[in-house]
């Protein structure tokens, strides 16, 4: 029996995937699994027990990814489950910064109650006219699934984009139309566009990537649009850019006290992924990934462990180890195997970074006392037997 525990609301078609050998448990310290979104979980213990924490989204910033491994805990996120959700938000910022929809929506409902609305509205509406999109330029930094999407929609209607990733996937340069510039320098970017959207992970190099030397390189009267996390934007600078004209508009999906209510500021609250369609993705994914480790060891999608993959279990036994990525582990768990008169018929090692995965099926059982004469190997950090 799996005990899991949700710290955020997880759609119920993901939920229901659990089998009646799973539970639902409140208490997080009980769980061989956690689901969540974007609770932060940077000050929580964690107990011995805690075998999986599956993000239902993409970012993992509100995650102690290192600890989690020192812990032997495998932490997965759910890539390009809700990107299409984001696309379409992204696209409505923009059309929300062209003109001044939001304006106008207001002044139709502060005027609700006059008779002469339709007559004072062909003589108003002049205040809230803008732009559009089509022939513009729009700069995506960062091209995964989010921004490949945001690129190509783009390109739909009609505007002139450029793409900038250093570190694009091969995988998301196949997806992208082949009329999306190829920005070599992010400067080269900054420099030409009119809108400019960001789609990178808030990690220590992409922090506070917008600030005011970043904006002095852009056009006068830019767009910019964060849909990625708040960090990655100078709150303090972006409000003086606001206040004295130099950017138009800010569309942000992350609402803080220094930007929101500023003019030019367009603020919405983390809705990037709320549509039932992403939501549902995002819950059978995470769902998926998590009974596929605790029944079969496999980890697919996991930002801080090896993918590594050996199939569904069959007969026998399976040991997983999480461990060091050092030299002679693999010669320490495979002597120590071959002195208990073990014989492993499939094995598979994995590393990525410092830490390392080794999952090893076995003929027969395996007795308490192998597994935590495993266990006691310096830099093993958790050992599972999955009968
Ligand atoms: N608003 C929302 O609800 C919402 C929803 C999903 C994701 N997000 C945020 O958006 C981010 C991106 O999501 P995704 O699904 O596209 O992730 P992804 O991992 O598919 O794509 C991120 C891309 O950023 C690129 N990148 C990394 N550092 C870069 C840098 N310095 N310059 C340029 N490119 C860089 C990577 O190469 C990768 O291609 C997530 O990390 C998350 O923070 C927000
Ligand atoms: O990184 C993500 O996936 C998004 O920011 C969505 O977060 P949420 O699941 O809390 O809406």
């Amino acid at each position: 029996m799996y005990k899991y525990n949700c710290l955020n609301p997880i759609a119920h078609v993901g939920l229901e995937k659990f089998d009646e050998s799973y539970v639902k448990t409140e208490k997080p310290e009980e769980a061989d699994a956690i689901l969540v979104r974007s609770a932060s979980m940077h000050e929580m213990e964690f107990s011995g027990n805690l075998k999986v924490i599956a993000r239902a989204g993409a970012g993992v910033n509100n995650i102690p990814l290192e600890k989690c491994a020192e812990k032997g805990i495998v932490v997965f996120n759910t890539p390009g489950a809700n990107a299409n959700g984001v696309k379409e938000l992204v696209i409505a910022g923009m059309l929300l910064a062209a003109r001044d929809i939001i304006g106008g929506i207001n002044w139709v409902q502060e005027n609700e109650e006059d008779g002469d609305i339709a007559k004072i509205t062909e003589k108003k509406k002049k205040a809230f006219a803008g732009t559009e999109l089509e022939g513009k330029k729009l700069g995506v930094i960062g091209l995964g699934a989010i921004g490949v999407l945001v690129a190509n929609a783009a390109t739909h209607l009609g505007m002139d984009v450029y793409g900038y990733d250093p570190y694009v996937s091969v995988d998301a340069a196949w997806k992208l139309s082949r009329s999306i510039h190829h920005a070599k320098t992010v400067d080269e970017l900054y420099k030409e566009c009119d809108y400019i959207t960001i789609h990178v992970p808030a990690l220590d190099d992409t922090k506070g990537m917008i600030n005011k030397d970043t904006i002095s390189l852009m056009k006068k009267n830019v767009v910019i649009l964060n849909f990625a996390r708040d960090l990655l934007v100078n709150g303090e600078d972006m409000v003086d850019a606001l206040v004295s004209g130099r950017v138009k508009g800010y569309v942000t999906d992350f609402p803080t006290p220094e930007v929101a209510g500023v003019k030019g500021a367009i603020v919405i609250p983390h809705l990037g992924a709320s549509t039932e369609e992403s939501e549902d993705n995002c819950a059978k994914m995470a769902v998926k990934e998590t009974i596929d480790y605790l029944e079969n060891g496999n980890i697919t999608h996991s930002v801080n462990y090896p993918d590594c993959d050996m199939g569904k279990k069959e007969g026998g036994s399976r040991i997983t180890i999480l461990h060091h990525n050092k030299p002679n582990m693999l010669g320490q768990f495979t002597a120590l195997l071959a002195k208990a008169d073990m014989n492993i018929s499939l094995m598979a090692n994995k590393s990525r970074k410092e830490y390392a995965y080794t999952m090893m099926d076995i003929d027969g059982d395996v007795s308490k006392e192998v597994e935590e004469e495993l266990s006691r190997i310096e830099g093993v950090l958790k050992v599972r037997v999955i009968l």
